[in-house]
């Protein structure tokens, strides 16, 4: 995760490659998490007496990707792509239909009970809604005090009562929480108490899904700084869920895009923001204001057609073709396109991914702007992105384009 000054997470020489891609530093320690070719699909069931199964929601659907030691790994995409299920998947909160995942080298897959339970207590998540996920009839310290004694973690009593103090220090609350209950906190202490609940128990990776999302602008950044911070304390790993792209440029070493179901793009922050590759990616960023009143005179914005597909019926070949203003004759429509490094841990997922970089392919005339309905979704949703990067940019977090 990268720091407000933008120093970059630490790590022991040891354990780091590092190399150049114009100007970005790109550092790799040792592998925590391997994805391989997962797909989680959910069933759709028809029928009053026989449960039948008509069709499946491909939520996840063919990830591969690795999350380092000690990095924050941002995950984007517009709503209903597949984030959550991801990370759920990852976690096994959602059962995988299929695929491998690797995490400290043992396959998740293969676990079951008191072994599937120890390797749980290594990864923890953080909710979006930190009211929602906490139990109302539950006291600060019932709830951290149930997350220790479900791993055989809570020791005796002046044992717990230590490891309780050592937990709200961290997260920046006074001690008097522990006999508050939920309702007592805002927003962003209630947040304090699920990232504290989910340090119960010593995690390794944490999977945060749309941590700062339900907070105010103002509060964000402290929730971020306190993440940071215990990321360098704890030597955590993150994989952080978000739909801000100004939140996810802001507190990501890496970035993963994602489109219904698969990720499209994939690269360490500043390169991904510097210079998008994926035409799903350079649309989303394109649609973002910028702070300087020259460039965002001449900010070419790329607006798409077309409704983002149903994930029980995506299109065929590349997900992405029905809605690319680059899209090209047969191969767009029929192949479906792996990612492929193109820069160095710059990965992109477009069959025309360097022609469209090399202006040899330029977007089509009928997707352009003069073409867009007011009820076309990923218009509204783009312009949604707009208007949360306006609020961004008064916010304590840096503006998307700067
Ligand atoms: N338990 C489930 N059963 C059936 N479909 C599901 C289930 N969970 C998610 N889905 C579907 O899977 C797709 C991906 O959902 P998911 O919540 O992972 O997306 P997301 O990118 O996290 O979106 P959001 O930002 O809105 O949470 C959506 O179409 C969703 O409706």
């Amino acid at each position: 995760m990268s720091t407000p000054t933008g120093t970059e997470a630490a790590a022991t020489e040891s354990d780091q490659r590092a190399h150049s891609s114009g100007g970005t530093k790109v550092t790799a320690g040792e592998v925590l998490l391997d994805v391989q070719d997962l797909k989680v699909h959910f069933p759709i069931k028809r029928g009053v007496i026989f449960d039948r199964t008509v069709g499946y929601v491909y939520a996840v659907d063919g990830v591969n990707m690795t999350v380092h030691k000690g990095e924050t790994y941002g995950l984007v995409g517009e709503s209903g792509c597949g984030k959550s299920t991801l990370g759920r998947g990852i976690l096994r909160l959602s059962e995988p239909t299929s695929g491998s995942v690797m995490f400290d080298g043992v396959d998740i897959a293969s676990l079951k009970g008191e072994e599937l339970r120890k390797m749980r207590r290594r990864m923890q998540m953080v909710f979006q809604d930190p009211l929602g996920s906490l139990d109302p009839r539950q006291s600060v310290q019932s709830t951290l005090v149930e997350g220790m004694q479900a791993h055989g973690l809570a020791g005796d009593r002046s044992q717990t009562g230590k490891r309780l103090r050592e937990l709200l220090s961290a997260v920046g609350l006074a001690e008097s929480a522990l006999r508050k209950y939920p309702h007592e906190f805002s927003g962003g202490q209630r947040q304090r108490i699920g990232i504290a609940r989910a340090l119960t128990v010593n995690p390794d990776l944490i999977v945060a899904d749309e941590p700062v999302s339900a907070l105010d602008v103002s509060v964000q950044a402290q929730v971020v700084n306190l993440l940071n911070d215990l990321q360098e304390s704890l030597g955590l790993t993150y994989i952080v869920i978000a739909h801000d792209l100004a939140v996810v440029k802001h507190i990501s070493d890496r970035v993963g895009v994602m489109y219904l179901g698969g990720i499209v793009e994939e690269a360490p922050s500043v390169d991904l923001y510097a210079q998008p590759l994926h035409p799903y990616t350079i649309a989303l960023m394109s649609a973002v204001p910028v702070p300087d009143p020259i460039v965002e005179d001449n900010r070419e914005q790329i607006l798409l057609t077309g409704d983002l597909p149903s994930p029980a019926n995506p299109p065929s070949g590349c997900r992405f073709h029905t809605r690319c203003p680059w899209r090209q004759p047969t191969k767009c429509d029929t192949d479906r396109p792996v990612l492929v490094e193109l820069r160095p841990g710059h990965k992109v997922a477009c069959h025309y991914a360097e022609d469209i970089a090399a202006g040899r392919i330029s977007p089509s005339a009928s997707m352009n702007s003069a073409e867009i309905g007011d009820d076309d979704l990923l218009a509204q949703r783009i312009s949604d992105e707009v208007l949360k990067a306006r609020e961004t940019s008064s916010s304590p977090f840096e503006n998307f384009g700067a």
